[in-house]
């Protein structure tokens, strides 16, 4: 990545951005008919983790890995959960909503990154949740995410 791109997670505000993302957004889902009684014994940490989780795969700190299990972990809260396909679209949507809500940038680049990690790690959390409590997860490393095609966030037209 060129030394001037930002990570995503420094372009959508740092860990105090995301933080107020979770925060709205799992308000949203505890009072959702859907989705909510999928999150019904969810601890009061559960929001700031998963903000931790997504800036460290934007490429922010590691703390996710460091202090929270890693990939691994969170691959396990997943397992046996069996969500369906239904619940996965309605999380998707609260969570779209709770992005407008709190600011996140609007940035045709930015979104579409944003966009497309959350439909590849929606989709590969209802896969694992069809996986029994057993299972053991592989030890994977934790996946990073950046601009894709578009290589960067939006810059204005250069004045002629
Ligand atoms: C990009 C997509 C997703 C990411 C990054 C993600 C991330 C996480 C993380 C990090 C945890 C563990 C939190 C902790 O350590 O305390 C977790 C738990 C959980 N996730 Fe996800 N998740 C995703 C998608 C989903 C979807 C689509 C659903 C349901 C529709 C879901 C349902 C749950 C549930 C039920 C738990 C356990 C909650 C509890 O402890 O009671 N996740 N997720």
């Amino acid at each position: 990545m060129a030394a001037d791109v930002p990570t995503l997670y420094d372009w959508a505000g740092g860990s105090e951005n995301l933080n107020r993302l979770t925060a709205t957004f799992y308000a949203k889902v505890a009072k959702d008919p859907v989705v909510g009684p999928v999150f019904k014994a969810m601890s009061s940490d559960h929001p700031a983790h998963v903000a931790a989780f997504i800036g460290e795969v934007f490429g922010g700190p590691k703390t996710y890995s460091e202090q929270h299990g890693g990939h691994r972990e969170m691959v396990m809260h997943h397992l046996d959960r069996h969500l369906t396909e239904e619940q996965r679209r309605r999380w998707i949507s609260l969570l779209m909503d709770a992005a407008d809500e709190v600011g996140l940038p609007d940035d045709p680049e930015f979104r579409s990154a944003f966009a497309a990690y959350i439909e590849w790690g929606s989709r590969l959390a209802r896969m694992n949740s069809t996986l029994g409590a057993t299972c053991d997860p592989e030890q994977e490393p934790m996946p990073q995410w950046g601009w894709g095609v578009p290589g960067g966030p939006y810059t204005p037209p250069a004045k002629s």
